[in-house]
């Protein structure tokens, strides 16, 4: 058991056998020397093997690999180690996450991997626990609530990272409204050491240091009582060489800042990144990217650290694409702006100003007036998908999302502890016919890979992809690119021009970055499949088949593995429709978008792994107010909503889901001609409004 050697000194050296930790080494960059999988013979890779693991839910996980030993994370927080050579289970660990919580976490019951340190694997758990085990058995060696889930609802769906015997991890939950925050715990006792707020508290509660006073004078109202957000959900960087920790800080709870702040107010430090002693945890310096964040604009996104020459001189640097659409390179040293430029379909801002950092916004960014249409949307133009870096060809490579979303004010903002809290509405503009609705969420939402040009701020080349919601990525020295795909495969691309050298169907959508490892000298490729998350859930695509168990995919040259195709999907017939009144209607459509949408999916369309309430048996219709208002089933996720839903509330989303069973219904039954017919006239249709927009 090697795990023991795994230290900050072992992090930074730069060994291609392994993969210690989460962006493979402290710089973050997923880049892997290895080049026994190359452009040659990548063509003859293959499946060596896959685990199924427990649930079928979103997979988002770094596996890191330590001597032929793979630990990951799946739903619900559980983590598996596994033998690399044949994905043989060596323990398993579930942490009793309870179901209720899920209810908590904006986007899906994910984790996004563990921590190796010492001979410990550290992870955190979506009630916000951090736990570490013991890397040779799997037993619990401590365990800490990292916070208080009677303040606010927090989450934790990121992977710790690790420094100097201390674990750093932050939360979520910014879209029900939480104050932010990232801590420090001792990596031996799990003694909480530090923690650094990201917003202001209620400026008569005093501040806990210099950074909340300072940031307190960016903030008006009463942010206070709806926690001002800052969530540190996804990216913690420790810089070894500049001794430094980096944190990206996400949006403002609720998102519309006129609620948040109504006398304005840059609102530090959300949308920021922030940098930090690793040791004391004080502020160093901050770089906001988006002032007074009101799109759910999150700076969360992956930080990558890198050297580059500015006008002859070498600079360390950050490399930055978040949620907001710009690519920022950042000086590591001081935290100036260097350079932005748009790497998506942007309209919120024209560009930004070098001078003072701030970007220039178009005037009607802000809906203070109406609602708009803005890209990108609250997906973002990137996620929480990791990019990866070539020193081969110089190029960043962004699993890139170009979107965009009706942002509409809400006219009176009323904040229900624990239920979203954006204050605007998320739903969007009806569009009735199932398979017009389809198509447009496919045409006017784009995923690609996109390869970056960090020096010259420019696109080398891109390929698009099906769907929206794709995988994180891997660089390797085999001249290589893998990424999996929202429509299910595994991909290998040329690094140098994009072109498509390999696929594999993994029978689900596929959202998790790859890693690539050597065992016995013989390298493999594992990455995770399961198809989930923030748009996995709410995105309304259709999907025929049941979701297969997630699994863990490895593969190597001359794999011939297969995996089993999924069964199709139970259709229960639908119970009539329970009204016609469009006034019903009209307001199950508005609370099912308020208090169902984020999970059971746009339309009432789910992936599938969550219940689709089109196709529920009937004992689930003649139950349907002991469910949603009493929460009999809350043991298996599903709580009640008796709190702010009446009997009247219930009734008329259950004639909302009703309506959509029964146009689904019908749309069935439609023969297949006309059903072709339609598609082939709606696509057009789609492409033509795509353009338009
Ligand atoms: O503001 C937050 O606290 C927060 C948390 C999370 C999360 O923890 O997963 C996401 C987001 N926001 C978010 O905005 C977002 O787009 C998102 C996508 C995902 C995912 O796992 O697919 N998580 C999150
Ligand atoms: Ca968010």
């Amino acid at each position: 058991d090697t795990a023991k050697d795994v230290t900050t000194e072992r992090i930074s050296r730069n060994d291609s056998a392994n993969w210690l930790s989460y962006g493979k080494d402290y710089k973050e960059q997923r880049y892997s020397e290895l080049d026994q999988i190359n452009v040659g013979n990548v063509a003859k890779l293959g499946l060596a093997w896959a685990f199924d693991t427990d649930f079928n839910r979103g997979l988002e996980a770094t596996p890191i690999v330590v001597d032929g030993v793979i630990y990951v994370t799946g739903n619900w927080s559980v983590v598996y180690a596994l033998d690399a050579r044949d994905g043989r289970l060596l323990w398993k660990y579930d942490p009793k996450v309870p179901k209720e919580w899920a209810k908590m976490a904006c986007c899906d019951v994910v984790n996004r991997g563990v921590a190796v340190y010492e001979g410990k694997i550290i992870f955190g758990t979506l009630d916000a626990r951090l736990i570490a085990l013991d890397a040779a058995s799997g037993d619990v060696l401590w365990e800490t609530a990292t916070a208080d889930l009677k303040a606010y609802p927090y989450t934790i769906t990121g992977a710790p990272r690790v420094a100097k015997g201390k674990v750093f991890i932050g939360n979520g939950g910014a879209e029900y409204g939480v104050r932010g925050y990232v801590s420090a715990f001792d990596v031996n006792t799990g003694k909480e050491l530090w923690r650094f707020y990201t917003v202001p508290a209620n400026p008569a509660d005093g501040f806990e240091n210099e950074a909340m006073a300072r940031a307190a004078k960016t903030w008006t109202g009463k942010w206070w009582e709806y926690g001002g957000g800052g969530t540190v959900w996804d990216s913690i960087v420790y810089d070894d060489e500049l001794d430094q920790l980096y944190i990206g800080v996400g949006n403002g709870s609720p998102w519309n800042a006129k609620i948040r702040s109504p006398e304005g107010g840059d609102n530090l430090y959300l949308s920021s990144i922030v940098a930090l002693n690793p040791d004391s945890g004080e502020y160093i310096w901050h770089y906001q990217e988006t002032p007074a964040e009101s799109w759910d604009y999150t700076a969360t996104q992956h930080i990558m650290l890198a050297d580059m020459a500015i006008a002859g001189e070498q600079r360390k640097v950050i490399w930055h694409a978040p949620k907001n659409g710009f690519f920022f390179v950042i000086d590591r040293q001081s935290g100036k702006l260097l350079s932005a430029e748009p790497y998506a379909d942007v309209n919120w801002a024209s560009h930004y100003d070098l001078e003072t950092g701030r970007p220039v916004e178009a005037d009607n960014a802000r809906y203070r007036d109406a609602p708009e249409l803005i890209r990108p949307s609250s997906m973002g133009a990137h996620n929480w998908q990791a990019m990866a870096y070539s020193p081969q060809t110089g190029l960043v490579y962004i699993p890139a999302i170009s979107s965009l979303f009706e942002y509409n004010s809400v006219e009176e903002y009323l904040h229900q502890w624990g239920q979203w809290n954006l204050g605007i509405y998320l739903q969007q503009p009806a569009v009735a016919d199932p398979i017009l609705s389809q198509l447009l969420t496919s045409k006017i939402t784009q995923g690609s890979l996109l390869a970056w040009d960090p020096v010259k701020q420019e696109a080398a080349w891109q390929v698009s992809h099906k769907l929206t919601w794709n995988g994180g990525i891997l660089a390797t020295g085999g001249g290589l690119v893998f990424q999996g795909s929202a429509d299910g495969e595994v991909l290998a691309f040329r690094a140098d021009n994009g072109e498509k050298l390999w696929s594999f169907p993994a029978k689900t959508g596929v959202m998790a970055p790859p890693v690539t490892y050597t065992v016995d000298g013989e390298q493999y490729v594992t990455i995770l499949a399961g198809w989930g998350g923030a748009f996995g859930l709410i995105a309304g695509l259709e999907r025929e088949v049941t979701p297969p168990p997630s699994r863990v995919l490895t593969f190597k040259l001359g794999g011939n593995g297969v995996l089993p195709e999924n069964p199709l999907k139970q259709l229960h017939e639908p119970p009539p429709r329970l009204s016609t009144d469009e006034v019903v209607l009209e307001k199950g459509r508005n609370l099912y978008y308020a208090y169902c949408n984020a999970c059971h999916g746009t339309e009432a369309i789910s992936n599938g792994a969550i219940p689709d309430l089109r196709h529920l048996p009937a004992a689930f219709h003649n139950s349907f107010n002991a469910i949603v208002l009493d929460g009999i089933m809350s043991k298996a996720g599903m709580v009640g909503f008796g709190e702010v839903l009446s009997e009247d509330d219930a009734y008329a989303i259950h004639a909302f889901i009703l309506e959509r069973a029964n146009v689904d219904k019908e749309l069935r039954a439609q023969s297949d001609w006309w059903k072709g017919l339609k598609t082939w006239f709606f696509s057009l249709l789609a492409n033509f409004i795509a353009w338009l927009m």
